[in-house]
């Protein structure tokens, strides 16, 4: 590998710079993120935990740009997202981004295939890959008979690994998710994480996502604990 191809290879895809976020003003307001720091390398599998209400998926939002930082620079590849344009903004995350949220954001009188062609088609993927885009999709989180189905005919599980199978699809270079295995039984939960783990180590995306589970912790490449607002501990550093 020559050495331009390798330092591409270690550019983070994510970088977040002395992040602080805090709400409201006076005596409302509430510090959530300070001094946060982290290097998300490619193709890594990275889970953010905490206890409820430590800012996992305040950091996530400012990662996918859907809020900005009170201070502190948040960079993907080499192009600082907090100065982006609503406009840039949402492009960024059209064109780059899978976002598997805590509310799993179906379209609810599309079914299951239509949902995810309707990711597909937003993230402009050409039409001709889309058939075997969300067969392989809704194959790998194990819905293929329930394609044809509606999200209200689908158990909470169901509904967020109709989710997962969209956010996937398009083949995003991040995919940001957050409790992605919290409707799930301990079974379909770890292979959920087992297929996050193939897709990242296959090099086909780089995952940030937050859990509350600690069985499926050792998994993961990385693991950033979130306490009072800061980074407490950093584990399981295999870069
Ligand atoms: N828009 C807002 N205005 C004021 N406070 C907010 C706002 N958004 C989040 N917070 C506060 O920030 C803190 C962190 O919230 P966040 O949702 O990031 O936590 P979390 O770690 O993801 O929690 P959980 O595990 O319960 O999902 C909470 O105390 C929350 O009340």
């Amino acid at each position: 590998m020559s050495l331009k191809e390798s330092s591409e290879y270690m550019e983070p895809i994510i970088s977040v710079k002395d992040v602080e976020r805090v709400f409201g003003k006076g005596d409302r307001k509430v510090q959530v993120l300070s001094g946060i720091d982290m290097t998300i390398p490619p193709h890594s599998l990275t889970a953010l935990k905490g206890r409820s209400g430590s800012g996992k998926t305040t950091l996530l939002n400012l990662i996918a740009g859907l809020d900005k930082p009170t201070k502190g620079e948040i960079y993907f590849r080499n192009s600082l997202i907090n100065d982006y344009t609503e406009k840039q903004s949402s492009e960024f995350r059209r064109t780059n981004i899978g976002i598997i949220f805590q509310s799993f954001g179906l379209v609810p009188l599309m079914t299951v295939e239509e949902n995810i062609e309707f990711g597909l088609r937003i993230s402009g993927v050409s039409k001709e890959d889309w058939k075997d885009r969300i067969r392989d999709s809704i194959e790998l989180v194990g819905l293929t008979k329930r394609a044809k189905h509606r999200p209200y005919e689908l158990s909470g599980g169901e509904q967020q690994r109709v989710a997962i199978a969209r956010a996937i699809a398009p083949k995003p270079s991040l995919i940001l998710a957050d409790e992605p295995t919290a409707e799930l039984d301990s079974k379909m939960a770890f292979h959920i994480i087992n297929a996050f783990k193939e897709l990242t180590s296959n090099k086909k995306t780089t995952i940030i996502m937050t859990t509350h589970d600690p069985g499926i912790l050792e998994i993961l490449d990385h693991v950033y604990t979130l306490e009072d607002g800061q980074i407490e501990n950093e584990t399981q550093e295999i870069f």
